[in-house]
């Protein structure tokens, strides 16, 4: 009887998941195959496996940096050969905020590039037919008009402050279309890029010079709260404007794009211009958002802007309405991500810093 029960409950299951996958255009899956998520111990990279290991993905593969350097060919292709994965995440990659990126231009430009370039054509050599890019809203030109649409790539100048990393993201974009232009048909492969708008949450960089703007905030003003400095300086002069995405909604849309059936994500994107927005929908001034995340810390003292600090892009506000289009929107709110962002870093950054 027990076994008859079992056996009804596997087929009624089964049919919920295909009645599911039709609903929101997802490919059937198969959770066995071997996915290997690039850059696992990563903000994002970690939050893509919570995500995969959540959906039910049992065979998940992953390397540190110490034991497979991605920009080094040799080993990149080793390691195809060895494991040959049936998808991967490419979310491996030397990132950093503007000063990180206006400081390191050639660590930026050199190892993206080469990372990007051995992962996916080392994917495409062991039969990996399935791949997501992980680029960034940076590729956009500087003074796109907002919000800015996929279109808009390759349309005017690059904001200088990032242009090396920003050149190798769109390298990446156009690894991912030049292979399925070429191969696409003959191989079966389908490579998709996706763009994320300014990322934070749990497992951030929180270094005082070259992390982002909301780790480098939980951390000044977390630290003045303790001090009981009476004010706390922000970098520019408070009026670029950003849009900024929890990363357990950039991990939820990279697993979402990736499952997407072929004939619904090409409805979408074109052979030339493959690439799909991920944003939140919103953004902030960047005086905004240190208030927010003096008010998340609980640090009552003053805000000052230091104006002899670059502001970098004036506004990088993403139009994610491919992406809405396909049924996908994002969760996870400015003050509630904060929230979390914060108690993830008193959990497990303060100590170690402090
Ligand atoms: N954070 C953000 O605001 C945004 C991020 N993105 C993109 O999202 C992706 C993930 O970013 P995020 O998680 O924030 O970055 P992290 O720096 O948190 O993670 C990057 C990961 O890549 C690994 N890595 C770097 N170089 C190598 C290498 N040579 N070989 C092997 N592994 C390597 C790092 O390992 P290790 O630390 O050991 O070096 C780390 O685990 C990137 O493509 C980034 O460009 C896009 C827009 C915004
Ligand atoms: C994701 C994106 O990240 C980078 O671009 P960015 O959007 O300029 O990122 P940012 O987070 O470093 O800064 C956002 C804004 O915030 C201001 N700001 C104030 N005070 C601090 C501060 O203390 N630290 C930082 N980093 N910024 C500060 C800062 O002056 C700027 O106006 C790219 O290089 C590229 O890597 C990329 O793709």
């Amino acid at each position: 009887m027990a076994l008859v029960w079992r056996l009804v409950k596997r087929i009624k299951n089964k049919n919920k998941f295909k009645r599911k996958a039709k609903r929101k255009n997802i490919v059937p899956t198969d959770l066995n195959q071997k996915i290997y998520v690039a850059g696992h111990r990563g903000m994002v990279g970690s939050a893509i496996v919570r995500n995969l290991v959540a959906h039910g993905y049992n065979n998940i593969v992953t390397r540190t940096h110490a034991e497979l350097d991605l920009t080094n060919q040799a080993q990149v292709k080793v390691f195809f050969q060895q494991e040959k994965p049936a998808q991967v995440y490419l979310a491996a990659a030397k990132v950093g905020g503007i000063y990180a990126n206006n400081t390191y231009p050639a660590e930026f430009i050199y190892q993206n590039l080469m990372m990007e370039a051995n992962v996916i054509h080392q994917s495409f050599e062991a039969g990996v037919k399935k791949l997501l890019f992980l680029g960034s809203s940076c590729i956009y030109p500087k003074l796109a008009s907002q919000p800015m649409a996929e279109n808009s790539l390759l349309t005017g100048e690059l904001e200088s402050s990032n242009e090396p990393y920003a050149i190798a993201k769109i390298a990446g974009i156009k690894l991912c279309e030049s292979y399925n232009r070429q191969y696409g048909q003959s191989h079966g492969i389908d490579y998709r890029s996706v763009m994320p708008t300014n990322l934070y949450g749990p497992g951030d960089n929180y270094h005082p010079e070259n992390s982002h703007v909301i780790p480098a905030l939980i951390r000044r003003f977390h630290e003045a709260k303790e001090a009981n400095a009476p004010e706390v300086v922000i970098w520019g002069t408070g009026t670029p404007k950003r849009e900024f995405l929890y990363v357990d909604d950039m991990a939820a849309a990279s697993v979402f794009v990736m499952e997407l059936s072929k004939a619904i994500y090409d409805q979408q994107t074109s052979p030339m211009q493959s690439h799909i927005n991920v944003g939140f929908g919103e953004d902030v001034t960047i005086a905004e958002l240190a208030k927010a995340v003096g008010n998340t810390v609980g640090y009552s003292g003053q805000i000052n802007f230091d104006s002899t600090k670059p502001d970098g892009s004036p506004r990088k506000w993403m139009d994610s309405s491919r992406l809405n289009r396909l049924g996908w929107k994002a969760k996870i709110d400015l003050s509630a991500g904060l929230a979390r962002a914060y108690a993830d870093f008193l959990q497990h950054t303060a100590e170690k810093i402090t």
